[in-house]
């Protein structure tokens, strides 16, 4: 178990092998992309470029007073006249009323900036929010193979918001921060040249600084957000799995386990942030160094007579000025880097491959019969391992054949590749004698009506449940699926009838009843091709005959796929087909394949000696 716990992050999909699904291991490791990440993130802003546009004005505005304001109060000093003790008035009222307009100005720009930088902020989250989600829909199934859902909802979640907390306000900053200096080297270069060399000497030793600790914090800083996803994996699973922690009494490995990576992630948390932290500080002692050279530099100059000494002080503030956008970065760092961490993420799920999308030339069928054909079908999950190979096989409309054979043999698989959800590795699979292919997803899925083995509810009332195979269904619709699912009865008696609110784990019903739910569902889609995979496991025999006979009758016109271990429902399919070794090792009626005394046989007398009651 140890080991299982260990493999959290490496294998974030672990938790659902624990119950019972496959996985496999990707790890999915990605050299960082700070510059690709940063453009894809200024990309998707210049979506709204008007806006930007607007924000950058606004912000050019702003910094231009903060640029004027330092030249308007050295004049308002200026209308003192110490030596003759007078004051300029008229001068001073005019500097200082232009002063608080400047001050006003900035006020105003500044607010609306913040003001329009959040809307777009959230137009981004949201945008980059419904690309995940439509991602998710397109991605494969296998991608979800290897991966935690907690990870997967983590980007969604965490990630999303770390770039939310900071576009907005690292973008109008990095545009003052730009500005301002750019504004204040020119006033500087205009005031003094040889000063402003002497006050650029910091400038590569800022880069330096900054190049340093950003190699150093931007791996941490992804790693913790890695971290949080590993950690959101163990949370969602846990929460999932509770019933199985509390009967195996695994609470105090599953608080270890937590406690262990939450530690990790402290421990890198705290890392990146005390790298990202170094940077402040020695950006002030270098500021401050910076300041004493200008100082003494200056106080040299002038008193060589090269410069007045009015001229170094107003330099001094300046060279200040140009400092402080550099000093506002350094103390955004830890942010920038953790939302671009999180941005990394973010895009490394949205450039995940998508299934391959329809042919151009792909068709809508319509009216199936229901006739499906298998033509030497090799598929695997994981390349090297064939779960099937060549398997050849047709079923005509009507048909109801069942798919037996021992655990992990391969039936949900050959229903995961009849309805598309994985791609063949070679062979062709046709409906009605058109290759899946050559038909739009869409109208394929449209063709089946399946109830597979894991019964999923979503949060919402039984009615809603049962019509989300058909949103257009009627009450009455609702309530005629459910009675031929057996499950009318149940959900009447409910207190909140077909009202009831399950949700998606739906502990508030059996499992049997979950799964006459999925049941009628299926029922409800009126498709030509019934699969029932394991569908009736969990409901009492007497009712899984009722059911079938009901379904049979429902489908008689059309084809049904059963897959069950309990050979009992299924000895009056019309075809038993048995599956193993990647192979169907037999084919026949029951009594054909009794006959035959060969692996189905051998199934079915292990069954009566366990008291299965098949009646051979
Ligand atoms: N998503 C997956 N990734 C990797 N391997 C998988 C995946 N799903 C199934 N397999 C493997 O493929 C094989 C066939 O699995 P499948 O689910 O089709 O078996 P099954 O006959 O339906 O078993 P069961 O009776 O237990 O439902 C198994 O060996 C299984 O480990």
């Amino acid at each position: 178990m140890a080991e299982i716990n260990k493999s959290y992050e490496k294998m974030p999909g672990l938790g659902r092998a624990l119950g019972g699904s496959h996985q496999r291991f990707r790890p999915h490791q990605k050299p960082r992309n700070t510059k690709g990440t940063i453009r894809r993130l200024l990309t998707m802003l210049l979506q709204w470029r008007g806006t930007m546009l607007a924000a950058v004005l606004l912000t050019t505005l702003s910094s231009a007073v903060s640029i004027t304001l330092p030249l308007l109060i050295g004049r308002a000093v200026n209308t003192f006249n110490i030596a003759a003790g007078t004051v300029d008035t008229a001068g001073l009222t005019t500097i200082l009323l232009v002063i608080a307009a400047c001050y006003l100005t900035a006020w105003a720009t500044d607010t609306t900036n913040g003001v329009v930088m959040a809307k777009v902020t959230q137009k981004l989250v949201k945008a980059i929010r419904t690309q995940l989600f439509a991602k998710l829909q397109k991605i494969p199934l296998g991608f979800f193979d290897t991966r935690a859902h907690g990870d997967t909802m983590s980007r969604l979640t965490n990630d999303v918001d770390n770039i939310s907390q900071t576009v907005s306000q690292a973008t109008t900053q990095l545009v003052s921060s730009c500005l301002t200096i750019t504004g204040t080297l020119v006033i500087m270069l205009t005031l003094s040249p040889v000063m402003t060399c002497v006050a650029l000497v910091s400038i590569p030793l800022f880069l330096l600084l900054t190049r340093t600790i950003s190699k150093r914090s931007s791996g941490l800083f992804l790693e913790q957000q890695r971290k949080l996803g590993a950690l959101g994996g163990i949370i969602e699973e846990n929460i999932v799995g509770l019933k199985m922690v509390k009967a195996f009494n695994r609470q105090k490995n599953v608080t270890a386990e937590f406690a262990r990576v939450n530690a990790e992630l402290r421990s890198c948390s705290a890392k990146a942030q005390t790298w990202a932290g170094f940077l402040m500080p020695f950006m002030n002692v270098i500021n401050n160094l910076s300041f004493g050279l200008i100082a003494t530099a200056g106080g040299v100059l002038s008193v060589r007579g090269m410069l007045s000494v009015g001229l170094v002080v107003s330099f001094l503030t300046y060279s200040r000025q140009f400092g402080m956008p550099l000093n506002s970065i350094a103390g955004m760092f830890a942010n920038i880097q953790s939302a671009l961490a999180g941005a990394e993420r973010v895009f490394e799920l949205l450039d995940e491959a998508e299934e391959a999308a329809d042919r151009e030339d792909v068709r809508e069928i319509t009216d199936v019969k229901g006739k499906v054909e298998f033509k030497d079908v090799t598929f695997s999950y994981i390349p090297g391992s064939p779960v099937l190979k060549d398997v050849s096989f047709t079923v005509n409309p009507g048909e109801v054949v069942a798919l037996v054979g021992e655990t992990g043999a391969g039936k949900t698989t050959i229903v995961n590749l009849l309805t598309r959800f994985y791609e063949l590795d070679g062979g062709r699979i046709l409906i009605d004698d058109t290759d899946i292919l050559d038909i739009s997803r869409e109208t394929l899925r449209g063709c089946f009506s399946v109830v597979l083995q894991e019964t999923f509810l979503f949060t919402g009332t039984i009615a809603d449940n049962i019509r989300y195979s058909r949103p257009t269904a009627t009450d009455e619709e609702v309530r005629a699926a459910a009675g031929l699912a057996h499950a009318d009865d149940f959900i009447s008696r409910l207190p909140g009838g077909y009202e009831t609110i399950v949700t998606g784990s739906a502990d508030n019903l059996s499992l049997g009843q979950r799964q006459l739910i999925a049941i009628a569902r299926a029922i409800l889609a009126e498709a030509p091709i019934l699969i029932l995979d394991e569908a009736t496991s969990s409901v009492d025999t007497k009712t899984e005959k009722e059911i079938q006979q009901a379904l049979l009758t429902l489908m008689k016109s059309h084809t049904s796929f059963l897959i069950a271990h309990r050979l009992s429902t299924i000895r009056d399919a019309d075809r038993i087909m048995v599956i193993g070794g990647g192979e169907i090792l037999e084919s026949g009626t029951h009594n054909a394949l009794m006959a035959n005394k060969g692996a189905y046989y051998e199934m079915v007398m292990s069954q009566l000696g366990m008291g299965g009651g098949i009646g051979a």
